[in-house]
């Protein structure tokens, strides 16, 4: 039924973005509602549909030309702000590299960040690549280690402690999967976790579970997650949020951010009965679940902001690649009920890049006591 009445999610997604004379009527709209500033909150408030679509990034510190709106709403048809996390994530990566600048001047060091890569995934190659070009551009220095898939886990672990030890490294990222053979607990708990910029060690995620502690790092795509719920203004505290996903990489600690800024929290998982019911409550919603447009439109509540964290691949003739991405969220149903919703790609993926970056200049300044 959701199909008919929102459109079809079953294998693909259509078109993303409206066409441009959609943007540009919409840009004169927002520029005539709102002369002077950009609107705070974004979400379940009782703002009209016309303004809440027309939300986009704001920084905190002062920003002389934010970008414009990507998608806004029409007469009699409602659509989400897209929430551009490429557009923030490029802002991120060059306020970092301002700051990378003037440390190395101020004190000569260059933050370094090695990346430990086990096997020959595909995916994982790539991801360690793009991290890799990311440092090059904001002046990070990378260190790779490849090793082959049959390596043993004491091999990893002797990199593991040579990084450790090394004064040029200031963030160690072990890529996951690990083959099955290794024990994934072992090789995290062995990254010391004043380099542990990937937020995974057990101390780190211990003190973000608990009160009035705080971690050294917290883990990158959730981070990312609540960066963008930051910029585009979405009110958090005393908010319904459900998270779709339990992982100790993306849900748990996406649910512990989220409770630690004062949202009221469910999580979902695979044994959650009726899960539809429970996303229908929620302000804020992140799916990451791994299954393609899995949340349809009639699973969210009007308004809501939706955060898609989910990269799947799914079969697409026409693309070169053969395949194209898309997230958990059936974006062109949520896209008509939510007031804001992560686009895939271009949501949360490039911000889990920009917040490496983060966590590993935020390391060096810590290890260099520069501030
Ligand atoms: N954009 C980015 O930067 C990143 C994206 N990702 C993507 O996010 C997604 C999730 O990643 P990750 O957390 O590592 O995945 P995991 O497979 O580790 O965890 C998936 C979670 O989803 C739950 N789940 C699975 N099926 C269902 C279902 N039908 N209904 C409700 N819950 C379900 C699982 O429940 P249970 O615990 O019961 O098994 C589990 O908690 C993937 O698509 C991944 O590619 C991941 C990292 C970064
Ligand atoms: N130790 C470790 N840390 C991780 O953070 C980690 C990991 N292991 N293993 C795998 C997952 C996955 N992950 C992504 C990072 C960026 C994009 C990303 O940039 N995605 C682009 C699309 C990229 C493309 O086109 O393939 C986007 O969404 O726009 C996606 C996924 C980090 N992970």
């Amino acid at each position: 039924m959701a199909s008919t009445l929102f459109g079809d999610c079953s294998t693909s997604s259509a078109a993303r973005l409206l066409p441009l004379h959609r943007h540009t009527t919409i840009s004169l709209l927002f520029r005539r509602l709102l002369p002077q500033s950009l609107p705070r909150q974004l979400g379940p408030s009782r703002t009209p549909t016309s303004l809440r679509a027309l939300s986009f990034p704001y920084s905190t510190s002062s920003s002389p030309s934010p970008a414009p709106p990507a998608v806004a709403s029409l007469a009699g048809e409602a659509s989400a702000t897209v929430i551009d996390g490429k557009a923030v994530a490029k802002k991120i990566r060059d306020e970092i590299s301002a700051e990378i600048l003037g440390m190395k001047e101020a004190t000569g060091v260059v933050p370094g960040l090695a990346v430990i890569l086990v096997g020959d995934r595909a995916e994982s190659a790539t991801y360690v690549r793009n991290k890799k070009k990311a440092c090059g551009h904001v002046g990070i220095n990378s260190f790779e280690v490849h090793l082959p898939a049959n390596s043993s886990e004491e091999e990893v672990l002797k990199y593991i402690s040579e990084f450790n030890a090394d004064p040029n490294v200031h963030g160690i990222l072990v890529q996951l999967p690990l083959p099955s053979h290794m024990n994934e607990q072992n090789v995290l708990n062995a990254v010391s976790m004043e380099k542990d910029v990937d937020g995974f060690h057990p101390l780190n995620i211990g003190q973000l579970a608990m009160r009035d502690r705080e971690p050294l790092f917290v883990p990158c795509t959730p981070k990312g997650c609540m960066e963008l719920l930051h910029r585009y203004g979405v009110n958090i505290k005393g908010k319904r949020a459900v998270v779709i996903g339990r992982s100790n990489i993306v849900g748990m600690p996406a649910a512990l951010l989220l409770q630690r800024e004062d949202a009221t929290i469910s999580i979902v998982h695979s044994r959650t009965s009726s899960p539809e019911e429970i996303t229908r409550q929620a302000d804020i919603v992140i799916a990451a679940v791994g299954q393609a447009n899995m949340l349809r439109g009639n699973w969210i509540k009007p308004g809501a902001v939706v955060i898609d964290v989910g990269i799947n691949r799914v079969e697409d003739p026409t693309s070169p690649r053969g395949y194209k991405l898309v997230g958990d969220v059936c974006y062109e149903e949520v896209c008509k009920v939510a007031s804001a919703i992560t686009p895939v790609p271009g949501g949360v993926g490039p911000m889990t890049i920009a917040m490496l970056l983060s966590n590993t200049l935020a390391s060096a300044k810590r290890i260099h006591n520069f501030h």
